[in-house]
């Protein structure tokens, strides 16, 4: 499988505080990983430091052999690793569609006033859009939705508009914090199999903070468990399920 992103021995302090102690994991194409452990233990940190909301104090981070490490957050998701945020914000009054095509237009061809003097070369890629933009909603079974306005959603159907708008201009890489919390069970379980679908059928490589050990189980090709910012385990669920270290530290039984 092609290696997309490889973090290198990543730190980060902050006066005083070692909120992350040399991590290093690496994400495959189509692969699902998932970052767990109590809270404190850095998983935010991990995800900012990635994304350049944070300066890491040593380590580095690189996709796809080129160093990310230095870039701004803005630069970091032009090259290709997007993420979610806890209430990420839809346009509320905008329908489904058109929310969608709010995360192609950064890369559309022509501007907006372009579309709207029905200048062709931006019409065309318009029209392209609106096709991706089905086509993806589609494979996140919310077609039928594409119509309605996104503040007449319920959260999990928001929670999954706004993961199709983030890969819609078709990221490498996406990390996902906390997509299942609050949801109900056939919410959670439908947002797994979204994300399972990302990374099998459009090879998405996918980073995931969750704290839903079940789900995480069921989701993750491999798990990354984290206490006190450092890593104390990395396999997959069946030898994470398995392993001393986390039975005893994490989940608080031996
Ligand atoms: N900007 C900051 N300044 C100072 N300390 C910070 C900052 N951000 C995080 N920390 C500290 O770093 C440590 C790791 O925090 P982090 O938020 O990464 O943990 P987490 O695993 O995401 O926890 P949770 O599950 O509660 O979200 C904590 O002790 C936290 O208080």
């Amino acid at each position: 499988m092609t290696e997309l992103l490889n973090v290198q021995g990543l730190s980060v302090r902050f006066s005083g505080l070692t909120a992350l102690d040399d991590v290093s994991f690496t994400l495959e194409e189509g692969a699902v990983r998932a970052v767990i452990g109590p809270n404190g233990a850095g998983k935010s940190t991990l995800f900012n430091a990635i994304s350049g909301y944070v300066t890491p104090t040593s380590g580095s981070v690189h996709l796809k052999g080129r160093e990310l490490t230095k870039l701004t957050p803005h630069e970091i998701a032009e090259q290709g690793v997007r993420r979610t945020f806890q209430n990420g914000g839809l346009f509320p009054a905008l329908t489904v569609l058109e929310n969608v095509l709010t995360g192609l237009h950064a890369q559309t061809e022509g501007s907006f006033l372009d579309i709207l003097l029905g200048r062709s070369k931006a019409l065309k890629s318009e029209a392209g859009n609106i096709h991706r933009a089905r086509e993806l909603l589609k494979l996140m079974s919310m077609d039928h939705m594409a119509d309605t306005r996104a503040g007449d959603l319920s959260g999990g159907q928001q929670r999954i508009v706004e993961i199709v708008r983030t890969v819609a201009s078709d990221p490498p890489v996406l990390l996902l914090d906390e997509p299942a919390v609050g949801l109900s069970p056939v919410a959670r379980a439908q947002m797994m199999e979204i994300i399972h679908r990302l990374a099998g059928e459009k090879g998405v490589g996918i980073l995931l903070i969750e704290h839903a050990v079940e789900l995480v189980m069921a989701a993750a090709d491999r798990i990354l468990v984290m206490a006190a910012g450092a890593r104390i385990a990395e396999g997959t669920p069946e030898e994470i399920r398995e392993d001393r270290a986390v039975l005893e530290a994490y989940l608080g039984h031996s």
